[in-house]
């Protein structure tokens, strides 16, 4: 283990916390939060000359069509550029080319609007790890029929399912969808949060009991991760609530959330083939939204640092490197 060395750089760096439901909030210590960031770095594949393309991560997202082309790719290109070998993007015909312009990275599907999207999507499903469903989808009712037939075919193949955006609003319309299904991992913001919450709880969201609420909503969901995003980033599995404070900016540009959905993409399939050795018995997707929450507010930090009020979500995916390296590698 490599945590020894590095507790006094991770006490500077950052005041995260690890609480635990039956604890009423009772804040841990440095060694829990030590301990957390331990385990994301114990599920990062190392860089060795004996691995093949692919087996870091082929990461598919799902999203991208006339008015959102910038969501996804965030998205793709930070699962990219936080390890995984290939990125897909899966968007309407319309986006496509858009998307391709924006990077020769990526690998991009126009079927999303085609009549047999499920289908075209079903056919790369065995060679993805993980799928992103959300960013820049919108809220067409056909487009977000296709996102609900993939979800299920993604389901149907055990793999980790993140859903974002305009996937969270499919979900609080039937959330039966991927209810139960403890390989997915929520990641509402504030008002995808409280839509969520009122369609499954029948109430408005206690604004004086934020870890209550995720944690009502992960066990009404059936203890899937949910990443409740905000000043302070709370991930729940329904049993325990990790806290993510480290510091970013105040700076709130859109697309910083594409940037943490699709991260997550990549460390969610790390902690999941890394076995319980490896999360030392945790939860692997709490330990990966941790991961990518972190990773997120340290490409903010930075971007700030450089640009201040100009930063924009481009910024911070040309940070993820550097904030990766200063967060992970040891
Ligand atoms: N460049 C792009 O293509 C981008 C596209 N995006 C896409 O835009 C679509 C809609 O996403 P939205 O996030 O706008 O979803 P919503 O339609 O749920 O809107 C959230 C709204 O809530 C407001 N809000 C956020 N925090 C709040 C708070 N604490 N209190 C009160 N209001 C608050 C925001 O201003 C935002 O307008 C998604 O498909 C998303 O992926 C975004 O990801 C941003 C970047
Ligand atoms: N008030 C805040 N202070 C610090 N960090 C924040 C704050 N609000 C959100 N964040 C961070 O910004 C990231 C994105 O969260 P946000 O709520 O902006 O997502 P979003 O609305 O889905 O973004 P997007 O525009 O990509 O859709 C998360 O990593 C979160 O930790
Ligand atoms: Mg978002």
């Amino acid at each position: 283990m490599r945590v020894a060395r590095s507790f006094p750089r991770l006490a500077a760096m950052n005041k995260n916390v690890i609480e635990r439901t039956f604890s009423l909030h009772r804040t841990h210590t440095l060694k829990d939060m030590e301990n957390i960031f331990q385990l994301v770095r114990n599920v990062i594949p190392p860089l060795t000359g004996k691995r093949h393309k692919g087996q870091d991560g082929r990461i598919g997202i799902v999203g991208g069509c006339q008015e959102y082309t910038g969501a996804p790719y965030f998205a793709a290109i930070t699962a990219l550029k936080a390890g995984a070998d290939l990125s897909h993007v899966f968007c309407t015909k319309d986006a496509a080319t858009v998307i391709k312009s924006y990077s020769p990275e990526l690998i991009v599907h126009p079927v999303l609007d085609s009549p047999n999207a499920v289908y075209e999507v079903e056919k790369w499903l065995p060679r993805l790890h993980s799928v992103v469903i959300g960013p820049g989808l919108g809220r067409d009712e056909v487009l977000l029929e296709n996102a609900k037939g993939i979800i299920e075919k993604s389901k149907l193949k055990g793999i980790p399912i993140i859903i974002d955006a305009d996937g969270l609003w499919l979900i609080s319309q039937q959330p039966s969808i991927i209810q139960g299904y403890q390989r997915a991992i929520l990641t509402p913001n504030y008002m995808e949060f409280s839509r969520l919450y009122e369609a499954m709880l029948r109430d408005p969201v206690d604004s004086s009991d934020h870890h209550g609420c995720v944690l009502r909503l992960s066990q009404a969901m059936g203890n899937l991760t949910v990443v409740q995003k905000g000043e302070r980033d709370l991930i729940s599995d329904g049993d325990k609530v990790l806290v993510c404070s480290h510091e970013g900016s105040s700076r709130r540009c859109g697309g910083q959330g594409d940037l943490l959905s699709g991260s997550l993409g990549v460390l969610a399939h790390w902690a999941f083939m890394a076995g319980a050795e490896k999360t030392n018995g945790q939860n692997p997707f709490l330990v990966a939204a941790f991961g990518a929450c972190s990773l997120t507010r340290q490409c903010n930090n930075q971007a700030f640092q450089k640009f201040g009020r100009s930063m924009t979500a481009s910024d911070m995916v040309s940070e993820v490197g550097t904030a990766f390296n200063k967060l992970f590698e040891t």
